[in-house]
């Protein structure tokens, strides 16, 4: 792997840096494998483990993180579809200390995260925070924000709005947040390893202008902060201006207060000052995990607030809900219709959620329910990933191959259904999706651009 040689130089003196052992560990083809569990659907990483010839070591800085020492196919894995787990670089997963050190989770808080296409962070900071918490999953490009959705929808959580923004939007919501998460866009180094392409695409211009862009996102959502609010920074870069630069502009621009996290030695994480604010950075040849900057800063500045709310969303009557209540557990939540969809939304979060589907372009929130069709409800794949859903729906369990076939889109001709209508198809206990089963024939409801395309079983 040649790394470049402007990447290497702009490093040194930079604290942690060892040039021959970082450029050892990028030629030692030794890649790092880790998973996330999904606290909705399980805890118990045996899951992943028995029975596969995987054994599982805890990531240290994360409750649910988990190191496998070797990387199975986890697209023809039916637990991954069924959102038991997330694949998550391990560095990143350090969000978790920062934020259990800084911020009381069992708090009911509004957090953003401002880029959070393809989902790691936000599928990761919706296990922190509280059921009567709001995250609100922001990506600006609109093909991304969709595969956001689709992660958001598998793992199955009902606080979450996804949302398509521009980070400058965020400034109809001042003092909005309690916590803002901004995971740069960034030249990408720190991935340099498991993505040798990216290596092509680097140059210090990029930098540059990578470095330019996070200052303006920066800038942009800071205004939604509130007054004593947490903002993490991190990126995924080594270089100096996309990391303590930036929180060096960050300290000498805005009134934010330095944030200390407390570290066990044990973790090898290395502490980078600028100024009197401190930054973590991750080093692939000190600790088990890709290249990372984090940082944590707590605004100072009073924040404007977002003046008066008229409520619009009408939450559906009783009477006709009343349909639902065969299909999802209904209490605790307000359903809601947009043209036919029907979401149910918590019912302690539906003021929030009406106030911002006014201000921002919400692509999902809660939980997809269905669609109404002559008073009958078709369920939507979202409800199959929700532990809303009824303990009383039928479901059909089915063996790994027959799994795998089902989230091919294929036919299930050797299932025999004891059944006929709506019912989950599941493996392991766990909901993939739905299916409806008919006199003659199982219509497959998997979504069709989730299925599986490969034919083939291969390591990836
Ligand atoms: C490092 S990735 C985020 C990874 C994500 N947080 C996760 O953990 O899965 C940065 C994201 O920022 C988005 N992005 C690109 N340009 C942006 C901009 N100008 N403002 C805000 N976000 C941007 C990218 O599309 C990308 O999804």
């Amino acid at each position: 792997m040649q790394l470049p040689p402007t990447l290497i130089r702009s490093l040194e003196g930079l604290p942690g840096f060892d040039e021959k052992a970082f450029i050892d560990v990028h030629n030692a083809n030794a890649p790092v494998t880790s998973v996330r569990l999904n606290p909705l659907k399980t805890t118990h990483v045996q899951l992943l483990t028995e029975g596969r010839q995987i054994s599982a070591a805890k990531v240290p800085w994360s409750v649910y993180g988990y190191y496998l020492d070797q990387r199975p196919s986890f697209t023809f894995d039916p637990l991954f579809h069924a959102g038991t787990y997330y694949v998550q670089e391990a560095s990143s997963l350090f969000l978790e200390e920062a934020l259990r050190q800084t911020v009381d989770l069992k708090e009911d808080l509004k957090i953003l995260d401002l880029c959070a296409a393809p989902g790691g962070k936000s599928t990761h900071l919706q296990s922190l925070i509280a059921a009567n918490s709001l995250l609100v999953s922001n990506e600006v490009i609109r093909s991304r924000a969709s595969v956001l959705r689709d992660n958001i929808v598998k793992w199955g959580a009902s606080n979450v709005a996804v949302t398509n923004n521009d980070p400058k939007d965020f400034a109809r919501l001042p003092g909005f947040f309690d916590v803002v998460v901004v995971d740069a866009p960034c030249s990408g180094s720190g991935l340099f390893r498991r993505d040798s392409e990216a290596i092509e695409e680097w140059s210090e211009n990029n930098v540059m202008l990578c470095s330019q862009r996070q200052q303006r996102i920066l800038a942009d959502v800071l205004p939604a902060l509130k007054q004593g609010g947490v903002l993490v920074y991190s990126t995924c870069s080594y270089s100096r201006q996309e990391d303590e630069a930036v929180l060096q502009w960050l300290a000498g621009t805005f009134d934010l207060e330095p944030v200390t996290l407390q570290l066990n030695p044990a973790w090898n994480i290395i502490e980078t000052q600028s100024g009197p604010h401190t930054g973590y950075r991750f080093w692939p040849h000190l600790l088990k995990g890709e290249g990372l900057f984090m940082t944590v800063l707590r605004k100072n500045a009073a924040a404007g607030t977002t003046g008066k709310y008229r409520p619009k969303t009408k939450a559906l009557s009783a009477k006709a809900a009343a349909p639902l209540g065969q299909w999802l557990q209904a209490e605790g939540s307000r359903f809601v219709n947009f043209g036919d969809k029907i979401y149910a939304w918590p019912e302690p979060l539906f003021e929030w959620l009406d106030f911002l589907a006014q201000q921002l372009k919400i692509i999902y929130s809660g939980t997809l329910a269905g669609e109404m069709i002559r008073d009958k409800l078709i369920p939507d794949h979202a409800l199959a990933m929700s532990p809303l859903i009824t303990k009383d729906a039928a479901r059909l369990t089915l063996s790994e191959e027959d799994a795998i076939r089902y989230l091919q889109r294929k036919e299930l001709a050797d299932t025999v259904p004891v059944s006929r209508g709506w019912q989950l198809a599941a493996f392991r206990g766990f909901p993939i999706g739905w299916m409806n089963v008919l006199a003659n024939r199982i219509n497959n409801y998997y979504p069709k651009e989730l299925r599986i395309l490969k034919e083939q079983r291969l390591n990836q």
